[in-house]
């Protein structure tokens, strides 16, 4: 069932075209992710959606029910969409209990087991309700802003980069935190972040902005394997674009034959590899002892290591292609001869530079649409 669908939505601010006619759905209780460079738009829709912002045309519907059309717009405190902004934005004069009861008039039924509730369900303990702001962590801030925009029991969530004042560890703890239990109370959530990684794992589905048009949405991993573009693809993680002639599944290009994951398409087209599909196996001393003889094996495809980028779990190496039938010496005497691939290669038993390796390709290439 689609819960929140967005139909042609437009926005200038002046002469500028921020949003370009924007399509996109999100099915009831999901989690989405948009992402995009800055000035792409993000925030611009999120608060359309919200209804802090009108759209100049297209149609905005939450559950069947119109929120923004053309002409109308239902204001934001009559749509039921809770909004934690990027700092929590809490009233730093007012306590736990006032941020998080700000929403929760005073006559409400039960109002103080609600408030102990809400704490429960964002993991603090009912002991902080009388702190300000100022005496929470950035992570617990975060929480009490989350537990203030949950207290109106939302139909949407928008999340806009609440997590990313935070620190690594605090951030991952708590963006899972909030994943499950947006999850577990169903509801239907927006988050923009700038970070790829936190989108392809908080999300269900998401969504690519770019110059204020929506350039592909998805699952994940199918963002992630068969981006739309090359910018797409950076923009998710590293990724490696050759030139390569296509026949029948298969690719001839600067690592030798690989499998494709369009077999209809034929000739001349540029293909992806993600950095951790190539496979590296060190060459073993006696075969690379004579750097002057040819390579073992005409049909392999070999490279030397020209550089290591230590990152902890995963090591970073720059590895140029050896030619079939040339030598270690001829590349290494010749560096101009190509740029160098950048692999990722987990750091245990990563062969050392100047090394000649092996190397395959795990998986198939992605094929660009043509
Ligand atoms: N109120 C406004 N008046 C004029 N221009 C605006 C206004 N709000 C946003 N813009 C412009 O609209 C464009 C999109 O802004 P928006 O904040 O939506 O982008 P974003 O993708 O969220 O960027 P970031 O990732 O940097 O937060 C930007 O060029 C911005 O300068």
């Amino acid at each position: 069932m689609t819960s929140l669908e967005l139909h042609a939505v437009r926005k200038s601010y002046a002469a500028v075209e921020v949003l370009c006619g924007v399509d996109l759905s999100i099915t009831a209780g999901s989690r989405t992710a948009i992402v995009g460079p800055s000035g792409s738009g993000k925030t611009t829709l999120l608060r359309i959606i919200a209804g802090f912002e009108t759209p100049d045309s297209g149609r905005v519907t939450l559950g069947g029910d119109v929120l923004a059309n053309d002409t109308d717009s239902v204001p934001a405190h009559q749509r039921a969409i809770g909004f934690v902004p990027q700092d929590g934005a809490l009233f730093p004069h007012l306590s736990v209990e006032g941020n998080i009861g700000f929403g929760l008039p005073r006559n409400t039924p039960h109002r103080t087991q609600r408030l102990h509730e809400l704490m429960d369900m964002v993991s603090l303990n009912v002991s902080m309700l009388s702190r300000r702001p100022h005496e929470l962590s950035g992570g617990q801030q975060q929480r009490v802003a989350l537990a203030r925009a949950l207290a109106q029991r939302p139909r949407l969530m928008l999340l806009d980069e609440p997590f990313s004042a935070l620190d690594t560890g605090l951030r991952v703890s708590t963006r899972k935190a909030v994943a499950k239990l947006l999850g577990d109370a169903g509801i239907t959530t927006i988050l923009v972040t700038h970070d790829q990684s936190e989108a392809l794992s908080f999300a269900d589905q998401v969504a690519v902005m770019r110059a204020g048009r929506l350039v592909q949405a998805g699952r994940p991993i199918d963002l992630y394997t068969r981006p739309t573009d090359e910018a797409t693809a950076s923009f998710l993680g590293e990724s490696i674009v050759l030139p390569a002639n296509l026949t029948e599944g298969w690719a001839d290009c600067a690592l030798g034959r690989v499998a494709v994951n369009d077999s209809g398409r034929s000739g001349l087209a540029n293909i992806m590899l993600r950095p951790e599909q190539l496979q590296l196996m060190e060459v073993p001393l006696s075969e690379a002892a004579n750097t002057a003889s040819p390579l073992p094996d005409a049909s392999a495809c070999y490279g030397a290591v020209l550089d290591a980028d230590y990152g902890g779990a995963i090591c970073v190496l720059s590895v140029r292609l050896l030619r079939g039938g040339s030598s270690l010496a001829s590349v290494l005497n010749q560096p101009q001869w190509n740029s160098p691939l950048q692999v990722h290669s987990p750091s245990m038993n990563v062969p050392p530079v100047g090394a000649m390796v092996r190397i395959t390709v795990a998986g198939q290439a992605h094929v660009f649409p043509g």
